[in-house]
């Protein structure tokens, strides 16, 4: 593989605000290959796939490249010396900016450090000792699993089309795709291509959707013409599909705290042409509690650590901290506690995260169902998704049923 320097150096400067300025990985991106208009397909995928790699491997690579934050460039160079070395890529001997490359030392360290488990796996020592204590030795597949990349998985939207049309829609414009075994409404690209320049994007047909991700609406159960809040509904990734389980017949009552998102939701609706949803920001808690006893299905999408999503979002290894893992896990517990007031009696509700803790998802709802509140449900089904076994993010979901007759 050739090198182009102005290529290397928007990696750079990709890097330098997402590991110095804290900066999210995916919005630096957005905003680094808008930054050339003469960039192809090639260019951009070079940028984000060096950049999403440099960032999954950021301590194996700085250790091996001997640097510590913050990262002046020159050790940013440094690392991607590294990456570029470890992938058997040469670098012009003649760009100033790099130093001569002691290429046997890199590839003696990278061995050297691959046989201890938080450099190989490239995480901090607190979530890898954290990992551990929850899964055993589970935390070994599932830490190995979270460090290959996502597939690009699409979500066909059954109100505008089938997987089967879509997947032949693909092929004329030269994408080709596989059906996913055991999710109804996936169709996976075989190969990453920009899909959200295609028409049929822009006419809904299709939404990208990890395949985890889209088990959550099913587990929901619902029906056309139910009543249903979306209770965390952000921008609207499991409402869209809701909307369409329910063939865009009843309402979907679409919740944030955040109007941002629901704008972001309304736009997606609009193209998805969803139209049964409804979306309300959370400005007080009077607007959830007039909810309380109306709803055939809720679903609580909940905040989380997101540790399962670590496949398309590596940066959360470097950004996730204890006390925030503590504040959501409160978190999760008020919004099982006050959200599920939203149920009518015989109603049911899902619980999901997209996380792989133990104590974010089934430990969650196991103190749920022994509070005051939870007395009055039980637990139908759940369901752990295993980075390791499915390919897939990780994910955790509970259907819990509430029961016909209110406690006295
Ligand atoms: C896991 S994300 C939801 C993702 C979304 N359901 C989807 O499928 O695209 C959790 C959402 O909960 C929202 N949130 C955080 N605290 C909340 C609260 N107290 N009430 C409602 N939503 C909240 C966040 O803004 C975020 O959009």
């Amino acid at each position: 593989m050739r090198l182009y320097r102005n290529l290397v150096f928007a990696s750079v400067d990709a890097l330098n605000e997402i590991f110095n300025e804290e900066k999210q990985a995916d919005k630096v991106l957005k905003g680094t290959l808008k930054r050339d208009k003469r960039w192809g397909a090639r260019d951009r995928g070079f940028i984000a796939e060096t950049v999403y790699d440099i960032v999954r491997w950021k301590r194996l690579y700085a250790e091996i490249a001997d640097v510590k934050a913050p990262y002046s460039r020159q050790d940013l160079f440094r690392i991607f010396a590294v990456w570029a070395t470890l992938r058997g890529i040469e670098i012009p001997a003649d760009w100033k900016q790099f130093e001569p490359i002691p290429t046997r030392r890199i590839k003696g360290k990278f061995d050297e450090l691959s046989k201890i488990r938080k450099f190989r796996e490239s995480i901090p020592d607190w979530l890898d000792e954290l990992g551990e204590k929850a899964l055993g030795k589970q935390w070994d597949k599932e830490l190995a699993a979270l460090n290959q990349q996502a597939p690009v998985v699409l979500r066909a939207n059954a109100l505008r089309t089938t997987p089967k049309d879509l997947r032949n829609n693909l092929a004329d414009l030269e994408i080709d795709t596989t059906l996913v075994d055991g999710h109804p409404d996936a169709v996976q690209l075989v190969e990453r291509k920009n899909v959200f320049t295609t028409p049929i994007f822009k006419e809904g047909h299709f939404e990208v959707q990890d395949a985890s991700s889209q088990k959550v609406a099913h587990f929901l159960d619902v029906k056309p013409g139910m009543r249903v809040v979306d209770t965390c509904a952000g921008a609207g990734g499991k409402t869209l599909h809701l909307a369409a389980l329910m063939e865009n017949k009843g309402q979907i009552i679409a919740l944030d705290i955040y109007e941002g998102k629901l704008k972001e939701l309304k736009r997606r609706a609009k193209r998805a042409r969803a139209h049964n949803i409804e979306p309300r920001v959370i400005d007080s808690t009077k607007v959830f509690k007039k909810l309380y006893g109306t709803a055939d299905r809720v679903l609580i999408d909940a905040p989380c650590s997101g540790l399962g999503t670590i496949k398309r979002s590596p940066d959360i290894k470097w950004k996730l901290e204890e006390s925030f893992l503590e504040k959501v896990m409160r978190r999760q517990a008020q919004l099982l506690e006050s959200y599920s007031k939203i149920l009518k009696p015989g109603g049911k509700m899902v619980y999901a995260t997209c996380s792989i803790l133990p104590r974010e998802n089934q430990e969650q709802v196991r103190n749920f169902l022994a509070t005051p509140e939870g007395a009055d449900f039980t637990l139908v089904k759940d369901e752990k998704v295993s980075p390791a076994k499915s390919g897939y993010d990780g994910f955790y979901m509970a259907l819990l049923e509430k029961k016909k007759e209110e406690k006295k």
